[in-house]
């Protein structure tokens, strides 16, 4: 059965996705007849869609987007919400190449993550689950003399339910508004922490961004079947099966090869392979101090951004 997208989403995007198209219609200065003549679209057909209330599907998108010669997302985006230069500002950073947008966002980033005097040391672990992240934390903020906080164990505390619960009840989704609500107020809390995030952080661009943004990251890492071992031997209920454990081995492939880019934006990286905890501890340890050393040095461009 065709879904269209006015069956999948909700009605305030129909009405963006009309305004859109209106907006961009009346930019271009086309009427109507136009628009339809072009795109092939029946007049009565766009009048609806401008007004909200058509049931747009992909293709009928794909005709108005091509007769106004813009990219389909930007019919659905909220980009118009940030203002114009906002839109520009993305047009120019779809034309540099993955190492130049690396390096407009470190220099984006440069006054934020040059550390201030007084600022609290926040540490977040990242990685895929097995990593050590819960394991290396507690010990780590020993090493440290600062407090541990276990994020997942925040989400709990915030819905009142197991972490299972809150997967069943409020599904992916939810999950992530709760993981984000919990960073936000550790960060306004302005407290030193060293923070074990959940393995799935990193799926949340917006979530992931102020991590980076508000702590220094360490990404624990191992070979995936160094995690799969790992995670095996906490007897986890969710592979207790022969079946169960393929999915798991192949869930956790899946994730790492989905999910390696956005660990490698981590701060400092880590290789847990073969490593003792205790060894980690001083290795991680060593690592943030570097980095701190390495952050202090970088004295803060006021030259313009020059892309
Ligand atoms: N460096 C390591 N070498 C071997 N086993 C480890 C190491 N770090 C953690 N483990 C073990 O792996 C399992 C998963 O560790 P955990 O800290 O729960 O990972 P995460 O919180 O990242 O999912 C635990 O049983 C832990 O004892
Ligand atoms: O990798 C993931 O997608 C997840 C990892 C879990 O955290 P740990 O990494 O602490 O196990 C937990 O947040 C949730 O089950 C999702
Ligand atoms: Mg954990």
């Amino acid at each position: 059965m065709a879904e269209t997208m006015q069956e999948a989403c909700a009605p305030d995007l129909s009405l963006r996705i009309g305004q859109r198209v209106r907006a961009c219609r009346a930019a271009r200065a086309m009427t109507m007849k136009q628009l339809a003549g072009e795109s092939g679209i029946s007049l009565p057909y766009l009048s609806r869609v401008e007004k909200g209330d058509g049931n747009v599907s992909v293709a009928v998108l794909s005709k108005l987007a091509m007769a106004l010669g813009v990219e389909i997302d930007s019919l659905i985006s909220e980009h118009e919400r940030f203002g114009a230069d906002y839109a520009l500002i993305v047009e120019l950073l779809k034309r540099q190449s993955p190492q130049q947008l690396k390096e407009i966002r470190g220099m984006l980033l440069q006054h934020a993550q040059t550390p201030q005097a007084g600022a609290p040391r926040r540490i977040a672990l990242v990685g895929l689950r097995g990593a050590g992240k819960s394991t290396l934390g507690p010990l780590l903020a020993q090493h440290l003399g600062i407090p541990f906080t276990e994020l997942n164990r925040e989400v709990e505390r915030e819905a009142g339910l197991s972490l299972d619960l809150v997967f069943s009840l409020y599904g992916q989704a939810g999950f992530r508004r709760l993981e984000r609500r919990c960073l936000d107020r550790i960060v306004a809390s302005n407290a030193p922490v060293v923070l074990a995030t959940g393995g799935g952080i990193v799926v949340e661009t917006s979530t992931y961004e102020v991590l980076l943004h508000s702590f220094q990251t360490v990404w624990l890492h191992a070979a995936p079947q160094e995690h799969f071992r790992r995670v095996m031997a906490q007897h986890d209920a969710r592979i207790a099966t022969p079946q169960l454990r393929d999915e798991a081995m192949r869930n956790i492939e899946g994730a790492m090869h989905a999910r390696r880019q956005a660990y490698a934006l981590a701060h400092t990286h880590v290789d847990t392979t073969n490593k003792s905890v205790e060894h980690l501890v001083q290795e991680v340890a060593e690592a943030l101090q570097g980095l701190t050393q390495a952050m202090a040095q970088t004295q803060p461009s006021s030259e313009a951004l020059s892309f």
